[in-house]
């Protein structure tokens, strides 16, 4: 299965012009992935020995470096299963503990998780399956639960179209995925699911409108001599063919080098500016709505910043490992080996096919399904519009008091886990003061439909506008406009064309509250990039707008150093009884936020002290399965 993202671009350009590179950040594909747990499992002897000398000289060299064994192959399939033995492998040992943990069933055990978005419901969840005896209490500020995920049915009077007001559909693809696959399980949805074929024109069109254009991005069922005009002949795609060839050329990074933003890494890996700000700015709009020269690649793209540690450069790294060896973390394998078993039959076939997937209801249908079954739950209580305002570590108790600003008295956890954003956590407790500085983006999104169904110009995902587009084409300070009536198939009962334009993002960051433009301005914002951009005249029949404030947290250079910085303070402060989850620390995606929401609930499952953070203090291993090099 290949990588649908709206970044094909990036993962098509970096990835298929050196061909293996597939970025091995939380993107791999399955069958690679399958492919190489299978490896992990068989790889005989005979097998290992069938390695390049030079694969070989590259894996000495690394674990030399790296201080591990200079044993090459065999050491590194040593390292796969030492790291599934070794002491931050929580998640697989609580697995193997069954449900009571290392001890006994704590009966009197209650847990907070605070905020009542997806991973706070994902993390009652687990609660309650993994810890059939604890009291699960879930504060929620506001009088609704579901967070960032709202699908809100619109009467357009021929029927109905669903507007998705945050995130919209799932990538069922990288091993997180199976984690929200497990819950739709458990929840029994599967008949709601809606999936988006790769063969649809949203899996395969992709666009990124630059300078005055959409441009189709390379992928799959393109041919080679269109993907080759194309690279020639579209500005987009400037300094691309030189910056490949001389990739090789370039000197490693200095080992001192701890983090840098993605378009310090590519301008000197690749030798110009203009890969960056022209293809992957333009996706990182589409995931982060964030700044290219802010964002940090260790974080987002900590296969590539691997590789380069291992081999020195990318088109290295291909002649060395060639296509079917990525490197893959070791987490990764193990959550793989964990689930795809227990999640065998239709569903998981189903998804073999899938580019994306949402539900029939819309995303919304996870968070109400969850909401739902909590609520059945004896053992689970929600406090709505209940807002935490203090956090402190009771010594005496061993557990984490929660204070409300109701005038209710404080309660005593066992343990405690938070969800909520980590600036806000940082509020509430000044022991985790490394976390105040997570800043993230407000973003306007600006659902329009038109009664006319034949309005767009191709049929497509939609596309992404980078940060290099002149500003007389973006003066609206647009991320990307998604075609949504070609994204999900199967929502709405009214035929028409259904758009969402995405605004602001990383340019608002110096805007303070009140120069957010309102609704009706956003809504007149949203129509002039489509006439711009689409050549769409015509008054939509609906327009919704929403002003999601603050809703994507930026990973910017240093966040993994910030992270372990928040373990050590949270291990300190309380002990491991406050843990956190949620799209401020291993992932913004809903796939990342519900996995995170798993290894926290397994993670106190089997030690009762877990922080989330474990993942910055002891870095798992990455592996090539068949191969074998690691690197912390
Ligand atoms: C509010 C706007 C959002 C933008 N990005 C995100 C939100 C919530 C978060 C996000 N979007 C994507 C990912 C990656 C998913 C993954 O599996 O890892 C994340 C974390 C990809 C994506 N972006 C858009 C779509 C339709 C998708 C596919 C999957 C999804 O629906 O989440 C569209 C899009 N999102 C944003 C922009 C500017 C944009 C424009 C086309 C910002």
């Amino acid at each position: 299965m290949r990588s649908q993202l709206p970044e094909h671009a990036l993962g098509t350009l970096l990835g298929q012009c050196f061909k293996s590179l597939r970025c091995q950040s939380a993107r791999s594909c399955w069958p690679t992935f399958s492919r190489c747990s299978k490896s992990l499992h068989t790889s005989s002897p005979s097998r290992r020995r069938r390695v390049s000398p030079s694969f070989e000289k590259q894996c000495k060299q690394f674990h030399t470096q790296s201080g591990a064994s200079a044993d090459g192959i065999s050491s590194s399939l040593q390292v796969v299963s030492a790291e599934a033995a070794s002491h931050h492998d929580y998640v697989l040992r609580a697995e193997q503990h069954g449900q009571t943990g290392e001890g006994q069933p704590h009966h009197g055990t209650r847990i907070a998780v605070l905020g009542g978005g997806i991973t706070g419901l994902a993390s009652a969840h687990y609660l309650a399956k993994e810890l059939p005896y604890a009291k699960i209490t879930v504060y929620e500020k506001s009088d609704r639960l579901g967070g960032w995920l709202q699908s809100k049915k619109v009467d357009v009077g021929n029927g109905n179209v669903l507007f998705e007001q945050g995130p919209r559909s799932l990538r069922p693809g990288t091993p997180s995925g199976l984690v929200t696959l497990e819950i739709i399980k458990d929840l029994g949805l599967e008949d709601q699911v809606l999936i988006t074929p790769m063969s649809s024109n949203s899996a395969r069109n992709r666009f990124i409108y630059y300078p005055d254009h959409l441009v189709k991005m390379p992928g799959p069922g393109q041919d080679f001599y269109s993907i080759a005009w194309s690279v020639l002949t579209e500005p987009v795609f400037r300094g691309l063919i030189k910056a490949l060839l001389f990739e090789g050329t370039r000197p490693q990074r200095e080992p001192r080098l701890e983090d840098e933003s993605v378009g310090s890494f590519l301008s000197r890996r690749l030798g110009t500016t203009d890969i960056g700000n022209n293809i992957v700015s333009a996706f990182l709009h589409g995931v982060y709505a964030g700044d290219i020269n802010q964002l940090s690649m260790k974080s987002l793209f900590p296969g590539l910043w691997n590789l380069e540690a291992v081999f020195g450069s990318f088109s290295k790294a291909y002649r060395v490992t060639l296509p079917n060896a990525p490197m893959l973390q070791q987490r990764d394998i193990i959550l793989n080996q964990q689930l795809k078993p227990k999640l065998q039959g239709p569903l998981l076939d189903s998804m073999r096919s899938a580019s994306v997937y949402s539900f029939k209801e819309g995303i919304s249908t996870l968070s109400n399904a969850l909401a739902t079954s909590l609520k059945a739950n004896p053992n689970v209580q929600f406090k709505m519009s209940q807002e935490v305002n203090k956090i402190e570590y009771d010594a005496k108790a061993e557990g984490v008091t929660i204070q409300t600003t109701s005038n209710h008295p404080p309660v005593t956890y066992t343990n405690c886990i938070s969800t909520l954003p980590a600036s806000s956590l940082a509020t509430l407790t000044p022991s985790v003061s490394s976390l105040a500085g997570i800043h993230a983006v407000t973003v306007m999104v600006v659902n329009l439909y038109y009664k006319d169904p034949h309005l767009l110009p191709e049929q497509g995902f939609g596309y992404l506008i980078p940060r290099s587009i002149p500003f007389e084409q973006n003066p609206e300070m647009a991320l990307g406009v998604v075609f949504d009536s070609d994204c999900v198939a199967g929502q709405d009962t009214a035929a028409g064309t259904k758009i969402t334009v995405m605004i602001g993002g990383h340019w608002w960051d110096t805007f303070s509250g009140a120069e957010y433009p309102d609704e009706e301005e956003g809504a007149a914002m949203a129509k002039n990039v489509l006439h711009r951009h689409l050549g769409i005249n015509e008054e939509p029949h609906k327009v919704h707008v929403s002003l999601q404030r603050d809703c994507i947290p930026q990973y910017v250079v240093g966040h993994s150093r910030r992270m372990k910085t928040a373990h050590d303070q949270l291990m300190a402060a309380f002990e491991g009884k406050l843990s956190v989850a949620g799209n401020s620390y291993t992932g913004v995606g809903l796939n990342d936020c519900v996995r995170a929401a798993r290894d926290v609930v397994l993670g106190i499952k089997d030690r009762r002290e877990y922080t989330g953070l474990e993942s910055f203090a002891s870095p798992s291993k990455w592996v090539t399965p068949t191969r074998g090099t690691s690197r912390q």
